[in-house]
């Protein structure tokens, strides 16, 4: 199948069930500070559907926390139910970009990638029976494609050929769920997913790390010391540089948008001086041959991905959840306020999994005239922290209630079951461990 591109979920709109709205019966209708052109319904939940969402699921998990016991045999998303209060926490915080989103920071690929799908292949998602589908980035034999059997077996993956392409793919009902990598152990994050969490509405229903063992593919008869270039996927190249600098340093590397894109291309174009980086699986489906195996810089490597939906799951305390937010301050507010959101969370013993810093693209920069020392700038920044809390624990509650006193804007993106499956290297190969 060839990949969903952004244009052709654009068109698309036009064509697909829009979400249903929450009830505006008895609201009064407002203009939203940070989205003028959008409205929200001061005595309802939230400013929007997703912001009513995400509040919605923490009303509903303190009904549960308080109300019942957990149901038994999770992991399947359940939908939020409704229950018309108002939050305790507000997340109506967050401004969204209106505007096309801007060129990918990965630098433009040098090959051309495969093809990109007309829309009218593919059915709208609330025709297609009970199969699951999972939009992916990449094509066929992509670690993402792998992601997603694993985050949704017997799913339909459905292959996309920008990340942006599959976040517009659920929200468009094209797919039912997307799963994107957000993080390597070797490579580290992946900004440009988190940057997208951000500007689109869906909620992260829950996580996979997937141990990523990659091979050098080329063309049968093609010989390592006869290789001028290495393609691949820009994480890919960076979880194998020193690997290839050592079997093969007289290549150049060139960044493309999938590994397994890469084996498709050198395929397709029958490329005799030039090899992927790609799984074992892209060179069964291109046909290609395993030049080294485990050409990854360290056996400990793993991807996480995140599996995104367009509703929240209700959180639950019968396993261990994880919730992933974002929130900004105002550089006004005072120093330290990092410090106070992080003891929030210490001192009710939350752990936090992961922190990062975006640039706060709205506001990108702070002026501060300090005293006759002239014009100080400072970068401002949106903080995306992951803490080990379900959102349904009233310690998690409080902490972003108390978060959200030190911060100008707070979002959920998803409180969801965190990712126990045990996990062992990939064996040491040929290629790889070298270091
Ligand atoms: O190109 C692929 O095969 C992908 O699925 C993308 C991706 C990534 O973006 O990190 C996923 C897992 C690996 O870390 C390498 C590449």
């Amino acid at each position: 199948m060839q990949a969903l591109s952004t244009s052709t979920t654009t068109n698309l709109k036009s064509l697909v069930r829009p979400a249903p709205a929450p009830s505006r019966l008895g609201c009064r209708v407002v203009r939203c500070a940070f989205r003028p052109d959008s409205v929200y319904f001061p005595n309802c939940v939230g400013h929007c559907r997703a912001d009513w969402q995400s509040s919605c699921a923490i009303l509903s998990s303190k009904v549960l926390s308080l109300e019942q016991p957990a149901e038994k045999g999770g992991g399947a998303d359940h939908v939020a139910a409704v229950n018309g209060h108002r939050a305790a926490v507000d997340l109506n915080l967050v401004p969204i970009e209106t505007k096309d989103s801007p060129a990918s920071s990965v630098p433009a690929p040098v090959p051309q990638p495969p093809k990109a799908l007309s829309i009218s292949d593919l059915t709208p998602a609330p025709m297609h029976g009970s199969q699951l589908r999972v939009a992916y980035q990449g094509v066929p034999g992509a670690y993402s494609e792998a992601a997603a059997g694993k985050a949704y077996p017997n799913c339909e993956a459905v292959p996309c050929d920008q990340f942006e392409a599959a976040f517009q793919a659920v929200e468009l009902w094209i797919a039912d769920r997307a799963v994107l990598p957000v993080e390597n152990s070797l490579g580290g994050s992946i900004h440009r997913n988190y940057d997208l969490l951000l500007r689109h509405r869906l909620h992260i229903v829950g996580e996979v790390q997937m141990p990523v063992h990659h091979c050098l593919l080329a063309l049968p008869g093609s010989r390592l010391e006869r290789l001028s270039r290495v393609i691949s996927h820009p994480q890919a190249l960076s979880q194998c540089e020193h690997t290839i600098t050592r079997i093969a340093p007289q290549a150049t590397r060139e960044a493309v948008d999938d590994t397994a894109g890469a084996a498709e291309y050198i395929a397709t174009n029958r490329l005799r001086d030039t090899a992927a980086i790609a799984s074992a699986r892209a060179a069964e489906l291109y046909g290609l041959q395993v030049l080294a195996d485990g050409v990854q810089d360290d056996c400990g490597n793993v991807t996480r991905f995140l599996m995104l939906a367009r509703e929240p799951i209700i959180p639950r305390t019968d396993r261990p959840f994880k919730t992933s937010i974002v929130f900004a301050h105002n550089g006004g507010e005072g120093t330290g306020v990092l410090f106070k959101v992080l003891s929030a969370f210490a001192f009710r013993n939350i752990s936090l999994t992961k922190i990062e810093s975006r640039p706060h693209r709205n506001r990108p920069i702070r002026l501060v005239d300090d005293g006759n020392v002239g014009t100080a700038k400072h970068f401002e920044y949106m903080f995306y922290v992951d803490f080990e809390a379900s959102m349904a624990e009233v310690r998690a509650q409080n902490a972003l209630a108390e978060v959200q006193e030190y911060t100008s804007f707070l979002r959920v993106l998803g409180s969801y079951p965190m990712d126990m499956t045990p996990w062992s290297p990939s064996p040491p190969t040929s290629g790889g461990d070298g270091d």
